[in-house]
């Protein structure tokens, strides 16, 4: 019997889970009026969220105000439960470039109500993916910049050097709670400057001397 064997530079096959942390850059929270957090504010979505360059981003129906948010995403390579901070780089096998597409008015609705945010957070395609980028290519994790163009208009640029939470300070906080498996994909939440997205416009993000990917905005027709 043959075996197929995994390469995790193609976690986005492998149908684990997407865990997302929200409001790690103070910038951002203030653009969204909400307060700095004391812990990190963590949220899932499913493998069907991904989609990879050459495929659209589609538009939920139900939304008129579809965010883009460029964050930074680590690809975990070992699993583990309570992973103390000093051991947590030993869990991580590389990187990505992600969006967390974010269907704004849904989400304010969901806020608003006090009801979680599945719909506005974690439809089909809400999680555009870059390449896997191996782990040596980001010597430090903390010291990454981010940049995001709508249509060529820069909208968002930022350093993981502004974030809250660390990166090993969230692979600890967040497998206290939910184990972590090789193939897991940790957004580290994103920078201010987020904006609306129209059908038709064409998205671009980097990491600075890293990698570029390019996305469409579609309107499903379904
Ligand atoms: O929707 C939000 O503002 C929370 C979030 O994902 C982030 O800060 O990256
Ligand atoms: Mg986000």
């Amino acid at each position: 019997p043959t075996m197929a064997v995994r390469n995790i530079s193609r976690f986005w096959e492998w149908g684990r889970k997407i865990i997302c942390v929200g409001r790690n850059y103070a910038d951002h929270a203030k653009e969204l009026k909400n307060a700095i957090p004391t812990e990190p504010v963590l949220f899932l979505k499913p493998p069907s969220a991904y989609v990879r360059e050459g495929s659209p981003i589609l538009v939920p129906l139900y939304s008129s105000n579809l965010h883009h948010e460029v964050e930074l995403g680590v690809v975990i390579g070992k699993g583990g439960t309570a992973i103390p901070q000093s051991a947590a780089m030993e869990h991580v096998a590389g990187y990505a470039l992600c969006l967390d597409m974010t269907a704004r008015d849904i989400q304010d609705e969901c806020k608003s109500k006090g009801l979680p945010w599945t719909l506005a957070k974690a439809f089909n395609t809400s999680c555009p993916v870059s390449d896997f980028i191996p782990k040596d290519r980001i010597p430090d994790p903390g010291n990454v910049k981010l940049w995001l163009k709508v249509n060529d208009q820069l909208r968002q640029s930022g350093c993981t050097s502004q974030m809250i939470f660390s990166v090993p300070y969230l692979i600890s906080y967040i497998s206290e709670f939910i184990s972590l498996e090789e193939g897991d994909l940790i957004l580290t939440g994103t920078p201010k400057g987020v904006s609306a997205v129209q059908e038709h416009d064409e998205l671009q993000a980097g990491i600075e001397d890293v990698v570029t990917m390019n996305f469409k905005v579609e309107r499903p027709d379904h």
